[in-house]
């Protein structure tokens, strides 16, 4: 294997891709983006146990239980009633030891959630380092101009400590970089990070624990939104907790009249993860003190102006939007600890400027209006002829996005947005996600509609569909799983039994349509696993 940055400094083989679009062509040679950054390892961190080993183990504990259960017939023989009591004993072992075998581990360990990555050349990652002014990048003048931190790194350098700031000395290697540096240096044209990259756990687990330095509102958008820094220099998007996490969203209120929920935030990037898609960026659950980590430190004196204490003692707060930003639609802790989400912040606009797109199901925003795709069943023949839709996987794209928002019932995807640097042939970023997860005693049908009318969908995408259909994967236990891993579910279950069990039912739904369209059209499956033995993929 051979590497073609001019970054790095040593390669590593590269490992598979972990999440759906970045399928490799057969016969290219891969080159992932653990070739590229020398200091990110391919295992993670969080899913340790590939399943041959637990396969593996499985074998071994049924021998073992195989042998204990013979040696104890040995013994207890003539004792017909015991051998049945450890005959008992014995089965309820096995079905408890293979119950708490982690699905999701399993699911993660399952060939079409390590395909083949793509074969990735320099302008499919989004970011890149300043190359060095001086000719060559050997690892010695590498390592030369590490320790010469003086010059050509002085950009990266910060003596400030005040304010609570790390200092900060990053320099080309990647083991100097925070975090949330090394996750966006990952981000690629085909997804936004890698299932396995360990900086993305790591940026989890920091947004979770550290230190607020500020937290400021960030303008745009309908709803109250909080910029929060942190000491290394990351940054996360906060979305309050406004309303109890399980109340449904009120029958007689419009989609778009609900308030953003926390949980669905959080909920949404699991679920994102699960199907294979990567295209959200990571967020997780923190609770916070409203007076120690938002009122004391923040600069925004409009935000500042809007704090207020409750009939019943609880700190509140509104800031200044155009919706919802009112006393009468106040943010409030207990007495002063609050539920958020964090999603960590996407590189800054002015180095990876993005592109925003109007879906072309977009709802019409009006209590009368329809919009076109109501009125016209034949409305995708149109979208399919319209670019960027008629080339490139950009209508498979919209379709997996469909299905993550049929799944969690989200009603608002009004736009989706890209990266401007990769045209029309990258992945479609997931943001916004608040308004999901509001009902479960109903799915909304109107939201499956483009894949009802256009009948297409990515092979991969289906198969992973199916795979989370059977009992071994089951979609609402490996999202549970999922979920488990983030801090606020030692609060309550960030989705309700019921928010979980929608979930089989909908993915039937899907299922079910996709079996529809197989049955009157012959054009339905886009084959990114064309050129690959599918046996292989098969459950
Ligand atoms: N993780 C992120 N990193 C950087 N920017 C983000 C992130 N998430 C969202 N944004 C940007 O902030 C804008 C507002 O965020 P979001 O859509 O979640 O808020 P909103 O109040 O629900 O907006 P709207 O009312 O338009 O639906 C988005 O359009 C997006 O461009
Ligand atoms: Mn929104």
């Amino acid at each position: 294997l051979f590497c073609l940055s001019v970054l790095q400094t040593s390669c590593v083989i590269p490992p598979p891709s972990s999440c759906s679009s970045s399928l490799s062509f057969p016969g290219t040679v891969p080159h992932g983006k653990q070739g590229r950054s020398h200091s990110l390892s391919s295992q993670s961190s969080s899913h340790k146990l590939p399943v041959s080993r637990m396969n593996g183990d499985f074998t071994k504990m049924a021998a073992h239980i195989d042998h204990n259960v013979e040696a104890s017939f040995n013994i207890v023989n003539e004792k017909e009633k015991d051998k049945k009591l450890i005959q008992t004993k014995m089965a309820t072992k096995v079905s408890q030891w293979i119950s708490s075998r982690s699905k999701l581990e399993a699911l993660f360990s399952h060939p079409l959630y390590n395909l083949p990555r793509k074969h990735l050349l320099e302008d499919d990652w989004l970011l890149k380092l300043k190359p060095k002014n001086k000719g060559g990048d050997s690892e010695e003048e590498d390592e030369e101009e590490d320790s010469d931190k003086s010059s050509e790194d002085s950009e990266w350098q910060s003596d400030s400590e005040e304010d609570g700031y790390d200092r900060a000395n990053w320099t080309r290697s990647a083991d100097t970089h925070p975090a949330w540096l090394r996750y966006h240096l990952g981000i690629s044209r085909w997804e936004l990070y890698d299932r396995n990259d360990p900086s993305v756990a790591e940026v989890t687990q920091q947004m979770a624990t550290q230190r607020i330095l500020s937290a400021v509102q960030k303008s745009g958008g309908t709803q109250l939104k909080l910029i929060m820094s942190f000491p290394n220099y990351g940054q996360a998007l906060l979305k309050p907790m406004r309303q109890e996490r399980d109340a449904e969203t009120d029958f007689n209120l419009f989609y778009f009249s609900d308030f953003e929920r926390h949980n669905a935030e959080i909920a949404a990037f699991h679920l994102d993860r699960v199907l294979g898609f990567c295209r959200i960026p990571p967020v997780v659950g923190r609770l916070i003190n409203i007076t120690r980590e938002i009122r004391a430190i923040t600069t925004d004196h409009k935000l500042s102006r809007t704090f207020f204490t409750s009939p019943v003692g609880n700190l509140c707060f509104h800031g200044q939007c155009e919706y919802y930003c009112s006393t009468e639609n106040p943010v409030c802790g207990r007495p002063q600890v609050l539920e958020v989400s964090l999603a960590s912040m996407l590189p800054d606009l002015s180095l990876a400027p993005r592109r925003s797109w109007r879906s072309p199901w977009r709802r019409s925003y009006s209590r009368t209006k329809l919009a076109p795709w109501e009125k016209n069943p034949d409305y995708c023949d149109t979208v399919k002829q319209t670019p960027p839709y008629n080339q490139g996987t950009r209508l498979v794209d919209l379709i997996d996005m469909v299905i993550l928002d049929f799944l969690m019932s989200n009603m608002d995807r009004h736009h989706y947005e890209t990266f401007e640097k990769f045209g029309n042939d990258t992945f479609l970023l997931h943001l916004d996600n608040g308004r999901a997860f509001g009902r479960h005693s109903v799915d909304e049908p109107s939201i499956l509609v483009p894949l009802r009318q256009c009948c297409r969908i990515r092979r991969s995408t289906l198969m992973r569909l199916r795979l989370l259909s059977l009992p071994g994967f089951r979609l609402s236990d490996v999202m549970r799983e999922s979920l488990s891993q983030d801090p606020l579910e030692s609060v309550a279950p960030l989705l309700s039994v019921q928010h979980l069990s929608v979930l089989d039912r909908r993915l039937k739904t899907i299922l079910k349509a996709v079996h529809t369209c197989l049955e009157h059209h012959d054009d339905v499956i886009h084959d990114d696993l064309q050129g690959y033995d599918v046996n292989l993929y098969r459950h």
